[in-house]
């Protein structure tokens, strides 16, 4: 079954930014993390958090890199190590976060690689598929209790998932995420990873909103960061996403308004009472259609009731990870 949805009237836009978003929202006391929290729009996705008051835990990669980038930020931030394509890796950063708090207000699935070459993490399983839907899976289940405590304390607690456009290249393939039985394609090995960020929301939302944890995917935009390291400029060109000069399509952002509908989906008074939905431009984004511009809109197959079902099932038996009751 298909899960409709359209957007609502938002104050906000495509060239709102995190900082205008956050502007007059008080987060002291509040407690996010944010994956991949000192490169691209995670910098600018922490920086607003963190100046709204939030104490913004990062989980980085390359934490002595996240430590350069954030150190002249004001606020309170805490880096922890975390490789989303390594579970022990996230396991002790679950363990780490448990330690020094008892709430998690929001949680920001952020991290992720983009058409990389056919990689594959210890377990052989295909590393976009991985880092970017299989980590964020295991991260939030782990961090699930303290997720949970703090909607029981306040209220609510939030976990936004970054999805992306690509999710319209092409659907997932529950039966072989892996590329065990196709030849691997760097796009649709993205376009297949971003499918399941939103599946993810969309299933996680069921599972949390008895307990008061809302979930939302979201689509950025399209932004110059260095997400696109695996891309020669010629490929990026015949994308459209450059000109013959260069210059970014019309339609990029800058990364201050990158991060702005991640941060709108985390502390947002208009979400209130809503979730499971995938966001883009400030708003929830609107079904495709043949009008749709390219860049936008939502495919049928992200809001697939029963695939994000079976994607579930299929992440709890290849993580070997459960949410606990
Ligand atoms: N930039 C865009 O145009 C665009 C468009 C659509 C969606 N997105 C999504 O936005 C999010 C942020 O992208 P960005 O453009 O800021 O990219 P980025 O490359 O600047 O940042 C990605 C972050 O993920 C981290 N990361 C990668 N692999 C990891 C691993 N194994 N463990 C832990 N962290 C890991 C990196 O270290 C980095 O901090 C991504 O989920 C991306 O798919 C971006």
């Amino acid at each position: 079954m298909v899960s409709p949805q359209a957007p609502i009237d938002s104050p906000f836009g495509m060239r709102s930014t995190a900082k205008e978003v956050v502007a007059g929202i008080d987060l002291s006391g509040k407690t996010i993390i944010v994956t991949g929290g000192y490169s691209g729009l995670g910098t600018e996705t922490v920086r607003a958090l963190a100046g709204a008051g939030a104490h913004v835990i990062v989980g980085a990669r390359r934490p002595d890199a996240a430590e350069e980038v954030l150190a002249e930020m004001d606020g309170t931030i805490t880096i922890l190590p975390l490789d989303l394509s390594d579970p022990a890796s996230i396991d002790a950063f679950g363990e780490s976060v448990a330690a020094m708090v008892d709430t998690l207000d929001m949680l920001i699935n952020n991290a992720a690689i983009m058409a990389s070459p056919l990689m594959r993490d210890a377990r052989g399983y295909e590393m976009q598929f991985a880092t970017n839907h299989l980590g964020h899976f295991q991260l939030t289940a782990r961090l699930w209790p303290l997720l949970v405590a703090a909607a029981k304390a306040i209220g609510r607690a939030r976990v936004v998932t970054l999805s992306s456009v690509g999710h319209r290249l092409n659907g997932l393939d529950v039966d072989d995420p892996n590329f065990e039985n196709r030849e691997y394609e760097k796009w649709p090995a993205y376009g297949q990873a971003k499918s399941a960020n939103a599946l993810f929301a969309l299933e996680l939302d069921k599972i949390g909103k008895p307990h008061g944890v809302r979930a939302f995917a979201v689509h950025p935009g399209g932004i110059v960061t260095p997400l696109q390291r695996h891309l020669t400029m010629e490929e990026q060109k015949a994308m459209g996403w450059f000109d013959e000069d260069g210059n970014t399509h019309e339609s990029f952002k800058s990364v201050e308004e990158g991060a702005a509908t991640s941060v709108w989906c985390a502390v947002s008074p208009l979400l209130e009472g809503m979730g499971g939905v995938y966001c883009e431009d400030c708003n929830v984004g609107a079904m495709a259609d043949e009008n749709t511009p390219r860049g936008s809109g939502v495919s049928p197959h992200i809001r697939d009731e029963d695939l994000a079902q079976r994607l579930w099932v299929k992440s709890e038996e290849l993580t070997g990870v459960s949410f606990p009751a």
